[in-house]
């Protein structure tokens, strides 16, 4: 199964519609793929904070509505990666989106774990509240954003959910980029499943963020792995690898089923 990740740059020179324009135009050009994967609030751009309000969208707004027409199009499975949006009672959320070949919405998830260092993210947007895994041709797939790579319990949930393929949207930071290698190994390693995590490149509102977007297979080898700047990173693999590797190594049967009852 071919995977491209494509790695956005969100220049703060750059307008939304531009920048939607731009990416429409690199993944009409993706040949081959059956799944395509975005970064975190690419459109908007992570960072800026102060637009917010004004970048919000539904999931009928602009960047939605782009990728519906690219998937359907393209007859692929398309990530859009995450977008600001806005609910009727004003409140907003970062939510990524799944969709697809035919263009409807398969998977969305709201973020849960909001970020507050150096980022207006935790008071400008509301946690999400719900965790779904999705059944696809694929595999069983769950979508989860950045920073909640950091939280094992998400993971442990995400991993008695049944999920085989979890895909990281993210707008990582450079400052940082140790940390994303090593947990994006770490909970593939963990729960023996594929971690598809595809960062933002680039650099705004003074940030840079992190680039090296990558593909860690069930038994913990980075299958790919982009550099720092924009790219399209293509990677083929194959999803019964995970029922091989749980097999071949059975760690997850032997996880207790509670660790709080252990005594003191
Ligand atoms: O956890 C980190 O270091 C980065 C998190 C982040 O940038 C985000 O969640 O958007």
């Amino acid at each position: 199964m071919k995977i491209a990740l494509v790695q956005v740059a969100s220049p703060d020179s750059e307008t939304r519609e531009e920048r939607i324009d731009r990416v429409e135009a690199t993944l009409r050009d993706i040949k081959g793929a059956e799944l395509i994967v975005l970064p975190e609030l690419w459109s908007a751009g992570y960072f800026h904070f102060d637009e917010y309000q004004a970048l919000a969208e539904t999931l009928t707004g602009p960047t939605v509505s782009m990728c519906a027409r690219v998937a359907a199009d393209l007859g692929v499975h398309l990530h859009l990666g995450s977008i600001i949006e806005a609910h009727e009672d004003g409140r907003l959320s970062n939510t990524s989106i799944l969709l697809g070949p035919d263009g409807s919405v398969v998977h969305t998830y709201r973020k849960v774990h909001v970020f507050g260092y150096k980022s207006k993210e935790a008071s400008l947007l509301t946690a999400g509240s719900s965790l779904p895994v999705v059944q696809l041709p694929f595999g069983a797939v769950a979508g989860i954003t950045c920073y909640d790579l950091r939280f094992p319990g998400l993971w442990m949930e995400l991993s008695t959910r049944g999920a085989e393929i979890v895909i990281v949207p993210a707008a990582w930071p450079a400052a940082r980029r140790e940390h994303w290698r090593l947990l994006t190994t770490a909970r593939a390693v963990e729960h023996q499943i594929f971690v598809i995590a595809c960062n933002a490149a680039g650099s705004q509102e003074g940030a840079e963020l992190g680039g090296h977007s990558r593909v860690v297979d069930p038994a913990g080898k980075v299958i790919a792995e982009a550099d720092s700047g924009e790219a399209v990173l293509m990677v083929d693999i194959d999803p019964q690898q995970v029922n091989a590797v749980r097999t071949e190594f059975p760690v997850i049967g032997d996880r207790l089923a509670a660790y709080d009852t252990l005594t003191v």
